[in-house]
């Protein structure tokens, strides 16, 4: 859906095969002296920072090359890291990786607000740790050793039911009221909704199942798994220039979302930083809007893919609109083909969904596609983890979905079949944990 970051090139490629060589001709010695750790990583810092890699991210590559006493640096896809402190929470404005994770948990029943609190607490110390390719205390999975951060992102939310929950209603935002139903709904209500969400992006789907193994474990007696998904993008390094992403009806999905440079952007996707009132404390969060979208692709497929384009609006080859241009020049929904026909059709994707058709609703759309494989009928059971992020849902995913709901021609080959709207609050700092101004405001 979003840009891929493009870091592996050929280059990259090359780093990789050099290093599993090297791994090959060197025994397997024990991967968890610390102190060895420590010291190689300190030792290895200057080298594999000149090739343009992130410091946060040398400690696990630092960590393997001590445990097979070489120097190979990991690839450019292992090494690279996002901080997980911040104003914001890592795993919104980031490029969506090449795995994902989705989880929803439940309180256990007695679990109190002291509960929830110390298991953000012991959540956000993990990701802190792991974010940053270290092996968190105590962590003898050995899951990902030998891997790099590889943007390991890992992103908390608060459900509605949280707060009744933890005996906190009155800091419920008003946000969280539940979405309106849709006329395509079909949702499960099983794999809906939940009191905690947790996302998880990796580019390596080792880096992303330990942490996932890891929260799961430490959620301990506090809180119960109700729902996961799990979903992919396509790999950094895997097309040659960066480019933006394809979905599975095979289109180039994410092109005209609100991009980090643009002026407006932390007003449409974060809540301001300086929000007063019961809901303060998701200064610098944002909301996320969670479906689960199976997609109809032996209906889609019988399409020729002309028509398939003007479901969308956009080519399928370069992802340019039926406009005129290419993938990056604005759309004309003026524009009228020379048999007086519009360019983009009526119903198109793009233009029902479009600020412009929405008073100026926008969301950054953030996802993951899903195969969870084939359904009795022999359909495959694949299609969108959608995640919208938006600074207030209202003005961004309803007014739209609502509008999709009622005259988007790319819906008949849709199924939403599992929804979850979550509060999530701005990052933390290093010694704090995420949600601490809400448990313990
Ligand atoms: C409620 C919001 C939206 C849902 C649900 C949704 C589902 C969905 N979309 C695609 C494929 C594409 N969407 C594209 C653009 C696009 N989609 C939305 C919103 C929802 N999509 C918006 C706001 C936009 C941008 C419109 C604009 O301003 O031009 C595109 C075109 C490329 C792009 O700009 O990203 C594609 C392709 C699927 C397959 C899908 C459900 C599975
Ligand atoms: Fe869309």
């Amino acid at each position: 859906m979003t840009e891929t970051s493009g870091k592996a090139n050929k280059t990259d490629k090359n780093k990789t095969s050099k290093v599993k060589k090297a791994n090959k001709a060197k025994p397997e010695q024990p991967a968890h002296d610390s102190a060895l750790t420590r010291r190689r990583l300190l030792g290895t810092a200057g080298a594999v920072g000149a090739g343009g890699l992130l410091v946060g991210g040398l400690a696990g590559a630092a960590g393997a090359a001590a445990a097979r006493d070489d120097k190979a640096p990991l690839s450019g896809v292992g090494t690279a890291a996002l901080p997980f402190h911040g104003t914001h929470q890592a795993g919104i404005a980031d490029p969506a990786q090449a795995h994902g994770h989705l989880l929803a948990f439940d309180l256990a029943p007695g679990a109190d607000r002291k509960a929830a609190a110390a298991l953000l607490r012991r959540w956000s110390a993990t990701a802190a740790e792991l974010t940053a390719g270290r092996t968190p205390k105590g962590d003898d999975t050995g899951i990902a050793l030998d891997a790099g951060p590889s943007s390991l992102t890992v992103t908390f939310g608060f459900g509605r039911t949280f707060f009744d929950r933890t005996g906190l209603t009155a800091k419920r935002p008003f946000a969280l009221e539940p979405l309106p139903s849709f006329t395509q709904d079909a949702l499960d209500a099983k794999r809906s909704d939940g009191d905690l969400w947790v996302q998880i992006g990796a580019d390596d789907a080792f880096v992303a199942f330990h942490a996932l193994r890891l929260l799961q474990r430490q959620a301990g007696d506090s809180a119960r798994l109700r729902w996961q998904m799990n979903g992919f993008n396509r790999a950094p390094g895997a097309t040659e220039r960066p480019l933006t992403g394809r979905n599975l009806m095979g289109q180039i999905d994410g092109t005209n979302n609100p991009k980090p440079s643009d002026a407006n952007f932390d007003e449409r996707i974060f809540v301001p930083k300086d929000r007063e009132g019961a809901d303060a404390w998701m200064a610098g969060g944002s909301y996320a809007v969670v479906r689960r979208i199976r997609m109809l692709l032996d209906t889609w497929d019988h399409l020729s893919p002309e028509r398939q384009e003007k479901v969308i609006g956009r080519r399928k080859s370069d992802g340019a609109p039926l406009s005129g241009g290419t993938e990056t020049t604005p759309v004309d929904l003026d524009k009228v083909n020379p048999d007086g026909s519009l360019a983009i059709a009526g119903d198109a994707h793009i233009r029902v969904a479009a600020p412009e058709s929405n008073r100026g609703a926008a969301m950054l759309r953030r996802a993951y596609s899903y195969h969870d494989g084939f359904r009795d009928d022999g359909a495959p059971d694949a299609g969108l983890l959608f995640i919208a992020w938006q600074a207030d849902p209202m003005r961004g995913f309803v007014p739209v979905q609502r509008k999709l709901d009622r005259g988007d021609g790319l819906s008949r080959f849709l199924k939403h079949e599992a929804s979850g709207l979550f509060a999530v609050p701005g990052g933390c700092a290093e010694g704090e944990y995420v949600g601490q101004r809400l448990l313990e405001g």
